[in-house]
């Protein structure tokens, strides 16, 4: 079977990556990625300058997945700009930078020193970035989504992608949809993010099991599976000629398969990657290829995006 997918220029000899935000802090964790069995690699979201995040416990494991508020920990975007700089874009895997920027200021001044650098890589917006006191974050106001957008593609002229939140509710998928139909260059969306505010409780201790928020965090993991696979189908359905990365509850090759099943470009493992560590990449790309040949495919394409309803 032939686990390759070639798309917005990128060639990955299978479609699993980690998700930003794990195994993708400093240089050390990229590169192990990167030697992994991993298709590809994206780093932890960054903003202008380095941030140390929230206090720790910010992540916890969970009977079925995990929840963080880590706070947006990460070197700021020099670092990551320079890792790029030196990366081997032509022998390596395909590099992805997350942006997440603190203001919409911030965002622009970060994506103009990526276009001026001309790198080879592609930039992914986090659109979980924080809006104006008082808002929602920007992914769920499509408002400031429309003009956060708008203001960037005046600035980044070069195809990108943006990072969702997950929505819940199909007059959403259609907002969000036409908000991001109406961006061209907008070539991809990666669904889902962590689904936010969460509460995980430990019974013994009767208590949070995260420090930040009163113990509220991003949940991902098993519990996430189902809302991700509905985000990855509705915008699969409602995007004109963009990709759709599907990320949310991927721990085997079932929901890696699940994931392209329902739309899915490439697959993303986030909390099981944390758990597991980046040997996760080798046993997923081996369960999703003993699938495939078990159900006669020969390559992703061979069902991608051809689920069946009843
Ligand atoms: C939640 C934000 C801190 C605003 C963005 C960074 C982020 C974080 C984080 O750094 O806490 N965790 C997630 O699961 N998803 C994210 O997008």
């Amino acid at each position: 079977v032939d686990l390759s997918v070639s798309w917005l220029g990128v060639n990955m000899e299978n479609p699993l990556y980690n998700a930003s935000g794990v195994m993708c802090r400093s240089r050390e964790e990229l590169d192990a990625v990167a030697a992994s069995a991993a298709g590809a690699l994206i780093t932890k979201s960054c903003t202008l300058l380095p941030r140390e995040g929230n206090p720790e416990p910010r992540y916890a494991k969970a009977p079925h997945g995990s929840i963080n508020s880590m706070g947006l920990p990460n070197a700021g975007y020099q670092y990551y700009l320079d890792y790029a700089k030196a990366y081997d874009h032509q022998g390596g895997k395909p590099l992805f930078v997350s942006v997440s920027g603190m203001s919409l200021e911030d965002n622009l001044e970060m994506l103009a020193a990526f276009r001026d650098a001309d790198l080879p890589c592609l930039v992914e917006l986090n659109l979980s970035c924080p809006n104006l006191p008082g808002k929602p974050q920007i992914g769920y106001d499509f408002e400031a989504s429309s003009h956060v957008l708008s203001e960037v593609v005046k600035v980044y002229h070069k195809p990108f992608g943006v990072k969702l939140p997950p929505y819940f509710d199909p007059v959403h998928f259609a907002e969000m949809a036409s908000v991001l139909n109406s961006f061209p260059s907008l070539k991809y969306v990666t669904c889902i993010n962590s689904v936010g505010n969460g509460l995980v409780i430990d019974l013994d201790s009767e208590s949070v099991v995260i420090k930040p928020k009163g113990g509220l965090g991003g949940i991902g993991g098993d519990y996430v599976l189902p809302t991700a696979l509905a985000n990855v189908r509705e915008f699969y359905r409602l995007l004109d000629d963009k990709h759709v990365i599907g990320c949310g509850g991927v721990k085997s090759g079932r929901e890696a398969f699940m994931h392209i099943l329902a739309g899915a470009t490439a697959v993303q493992v986030g909390t099981c990657l944390y758990e597991e560590g980046a040997a996760c990449f080798a046993r997923i790309r081996d369960e999703l290829a003993a699938l495939m040949q078990e159900k006669g495919y020969a390559t992703l394409a061979d069902f991608r995006g051809k689920l069946k309803t009843m």
